[in-house]
């Protein structure tokens, strides 16, 4: 049954909340102000139509908006969505207790994403292409995705199509990941059994007609008709298939500059979770830099970068995992600031093997505030004081944030209270 409601306030996700007698109700694409007419559903509800609308709302510049789960802020204009996202995450740290003034938010959309995963279902025997609806394992059917670079908007898609129509045949779901690459499109499937000789060669003749850079399924590639290669500072890296890559080319950029900015007294620096190396080959211009990670392709890929690369500071790499062996106090010890970019889970243990060392700089780079928060609070506890965050928005027209925490201590006074 149709109802009307007035929205009071924005959630975390970019719902907007109207306060009713049974409680919150969380409106989806309603803004603060409105008055909008909704069906419930549940604590949800679906919105209907805007009666009131607030000035704060825009158009959105895509037609899927609103079905797509992709993006949740299309409907606000910039400098209202800049300051709530800005505010959530003010938010979110001081309920954590972490009340150092947040800097300005750092936009770092650029040219676009990067890197899209879309799906390929077969739920009714038609093949849908595309991302799936808001809480939903529904696709939604598309034909370009306006927040990804040029080279992906249709072509990516298009891609996910043909291998669709090509694999499509025992109508299991497939994720087909497109990455843009220097030397064209880099596509990775999952999903798919290994493939029989025919079905090799045929996704052979595919990425032919599609002039992809390389295709791999699973990781393993089929073929590789150009090195998939991205430049990072004056390396060129060879992208392994399916490891780690920054949303946008700007947010690799504006966190690196951080990064760089804060160690650049450094001598020697731990970049812990270090990827294929945006932290480490930048640092490596000025700074020995030790580069740990778990993803032994994304280390090799690293260190052939390194070694191609002339002039470089020493760079030293470890194929560890710092879930299970963070780096001990005796190896920290060598190191005069440490950066860590550990994904959505955090970095619980190396944090307090970080409180027990002498290192007097940590450098926290996090995509989710909540384990940010909790390892933040640990390196507190061992007399680091956090001094700025940094939020970076590459994740535009969504609720997720970048942030990033520059933690100092001063470690002789530290050690001789201890003593
Ligand atoms: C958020 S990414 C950051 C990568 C890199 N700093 C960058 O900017 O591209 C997190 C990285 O942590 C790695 N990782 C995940 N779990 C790990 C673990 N237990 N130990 C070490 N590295 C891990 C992932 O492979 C990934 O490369």
């Amino acid at each position: 049954m149709a109802e009307q409601v007035t929205i009071t306030r924005l959630g975390a996700k970019a719902d907007g909340i109207a306060e009713t007698a049974s409680g919150p109700l969380f409106v989806p694409f309603a803004l603060p102000g409105e008055t909008v007419t909704i069906e419930r559903e549940g604590a949800r509800a679906h919105l209907v139509s805007v009666d009131v609308p607030s000035p704060e709302r825009a158009v959105p510049f895509c037609p899927y908006f609103g079905e797509c789960g992709g993006c949740a802020t299309q409907h606000m204009r910039h400098d209202f969505y800049r300051a709530w996202k800005q505010g959530t995450l003010a938010h979110t740290l001081h309920q954590a207790r972490l009340d150092v003034p947040l800097e300005p938010m750092i936009d770092a959309h650029g040219e676009g994403r990067r890197r899209l995963t879309l799906h390929v279902r077969f739920p009714d025997r038609e093949m849908h292409v595309g991302y799936m609806a808001a809480r939903s394992h529904h696709v939604v059917d598309i034909d370009h995705c306006p927040i990804a670079v040029p080279a992906l908007q249709r072509q990516a898609p298009l891609v996910a199509r043909a291998i669709g129509r090509q694999l499509g045949a025992g109508r299991k779901p497939l994720d087909v990941q497109v990455t843009a690459v220097e030397t064209g499109l880099d596509v990775d499937v999952r999903g798919h059994g290994p493939l029989n000789a025919k079905d090799r060669q045929r996704m052979i003749a595919l990425a032919a007609d599609l002039d992809l850079a390389r295709l791999s399924i699973h990781g393993e590639v089929l073929v590789e008709r150009r090195p998939p290669a991205l430049t990072i500072a004056r390396s060129s890296v060879v992208l392994p298939a399916g490891s780690f890559l920054q949303a946008t080319r700007l947010g690799e950029e504006s966190l690196a500059s951080i990064v760089l900015d804060a160690c650049k007294s450094g001598k020697r620096v731990a970049d812990l979770f270090s990827g294929c190396g945006p932290f480490a080959l930048r640092l490596a211009e000025r700074i020995a830099v030790h580069a740990v990670e778990t993803d032994k392709a994304a280390v090799a890929a690293l260190e052939r970068a390194a070694r191609a690369t002339p002039n470089l500071r020493a760079v030293t790499t470890e194929v560890r995992d710092l879930f299970r062996r963070p780096l001990l106090t005796p190896e920290l010890n060598t190191f005069d600031a440490v950066v860590m970019d550990p994904p959505r889970a955090g970095a619980e243990a190396q944090a307090q093997q970080l409180v027990a060392s002498k290192v007097p700089l940590v450098v926290s780079v996090s995509c989710d505030a909540g384990t940010f928060a909790r390892d933040t609070a640990i390196l507190q506890s061992g007399g680091f004081k956090l001094e700025r965050v940094y939020p970076v928005d590459q994740f535009s027209f969504s609720p997720h944030v970048e942030i990033v925490g520059i933690l100092r201590r001063d470690v002789v006074k530290k050690l001789s209270r201890n003593t």
